[in-house]
């Protein structure tokens, strides 16, 4: 194999670097204007700058002199690795340890500039900033890994594992220089930089990848959340209703289970928004969904099905058991004012339910029982619950 030397590599590696730095900037501007991609896109830029400093240091095309040039190459590192931290906290919606991550920097710079410790003895600094690094990557590690939301989870472990990969690589490379086999960048023999800057080069790489890839997925089951919720109350909206009632509907064919329909409507809500402002309807809504999903058991489902209309599926619920719920539900919203700044707002509601008749029903027959059981609570005065007759005892219903 021809041997690869090192100054060639730092250049490589930096041009990887700037991938990064490019592929987030892009995704940046491309509109997905979040401080994390910014923070990885930075850190790609740092990275750049400082394998571009450690290659004139190792040339010895020095910038101002040969200290000053490496303690600026190792906090650019430094910063790019803190920075990736910082993104993964801005990702995770963590708390950003920004000032931390400064500081250390520039206690990184001044040691790199005064303490002969760090200038002088090669294998101490390396050492020193392998260690610093690796606690960094433990960190991310340690949150990726540990991120509530499961549905990304591979792709953050992705992450994850690159980052710690780089870190064992960077700890390996410090032993080696403890144990005494220096890193000079003349071409042949044994030369600990030449992977060093193959393994950075393969971790840029792998980690632009890795970040991308978790961004697009990100991104992706965003917009199918959108679609699938409304963007209001965050309950399940119309679109998704019709298969959540196939899936239950079908349960309650193929088994002796019960299913039941609750339809509430909010009273006069025209009203509301014309005394106290959109605003003011809004704020009634979301905590009207708030109400409703709290009452409901685990298995119930709710949905915002119009402007200040709601569904709730209740496998399980016979139509009576289904009309106590819904009565629950009706008082749970009509006692507590509902607030909006110091204005409280009294609100009520009325419902219709139907119990699903596997025989008679369809989809369209159950909504539009729904519906009428609804109409007829409004006609009878609001704030009330109606049951639709069964489906046998009401054919014209049909
Ligand atoms: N603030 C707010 N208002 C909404 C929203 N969606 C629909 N609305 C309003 O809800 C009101 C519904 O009015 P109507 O359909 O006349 O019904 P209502 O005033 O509740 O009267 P009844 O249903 O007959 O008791 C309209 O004024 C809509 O503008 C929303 O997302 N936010």
């Amino acid at each position: 194999m021809p041997s690869l030397d090192a100054y060639t590599l730092a250049v490589t590696s930096a041009l990887a670097a700037l991938f990064m730095a490019i592929t987030m900037g892009g995704i940046f501007l491309a509109g997905n204007r979040e401080h994390a991609i910014a923070d990885w896109a930075l850190a790609g830029v740092l990275f750049c700058l400082g394998h571009m400093l450690g290659n004139l240091a190792m040339a010895g095309t020095v910038v101002i002199d040969l200290r000053t040039t490496i303690a600026l190459g190792n906090t650019s590192i430094f910063l790019a690795y803190g920075l990736i931290l910082v993104g993964i906290q801005e990702h995770l919606g963590h708390r950003r340890s920004g000032a931390m991550i400064l500081a250390m920097a520039l206690a990184i710079l001044a040691a790199g500039l005064f303490w002969p410790g760090m200038y002088a003895n090669t294998s101490s600094r390396v050492g020193l900033l392998a260690t610093v690094y690796m606690g960094l990557a433990i960190a991310c590690t340690f949150m990726l890994w540990r991120a509530e939301d499961r549905m990304l989870a591979g792709y953050r472990k992705a992450v994850a594992l690159v980052i710690l990969g780089n870190a064992v690589l960077l700890s390996l490379r410090a032993v080696y220089i403890a144990l005494g086999r220096g890193e000079s960048a003349e071409p042949g023999g044994v030369n600990v930089m030449v992977p060093a800057f193959l393994s950075s080069m393969v971790f840029y790489m792998a980690l632009n990848v890795a970040l991308a890839l978790l961004l697009f997925r990100r991104k992706e089951a965003h917009l199918r959340h959108m679609a699938r919720h409304d963007a209001l109350t965050g309950l399940l909206n119309r679109y998704s209703l019709e298969e959540y009632a196939a899936r239950e509907m079908a349960r309650v064919d193929r088994s002796d289970h019960q299913l039941s329909v609750v339809l509430l409507d909010l009273d006069n809500f025209k009203r509301i928004n014309d005394e106290h402002g959109h605003a003011a309807g809004d704020r009634v809504l979301v905590e009207a969904a708030d109400r409703v999903r709290e009452m409901i058991r685990e298995g119930d489902i709710a949905f915002r099905v119009g402007g200040e209309e709601f569904l709730v599926l209740l496998p399980g619920a016979d139509g009576r058991e289904a009309a106590r719920i819904a009565d629950r539900l009706r008082r749970s919203l009509a006692d507590g004012p509902f607030r909006y700044r110091s204005t409280e707002i009294r609100v009520s509601t009325s419902v219709g339910v139907v119990a699903y008749d596997p025989v008679h029903d369809n989809w369209e027959s159950l909504q539009r029982r729904a519906d009428q059981a609804l109409y007829r609570a409004k006609d009878g005065g609001r704030n009330r619950v109606e049951l639709a007759p069964d489906r046998a005892s009401s054919p014209g219903a049909a």
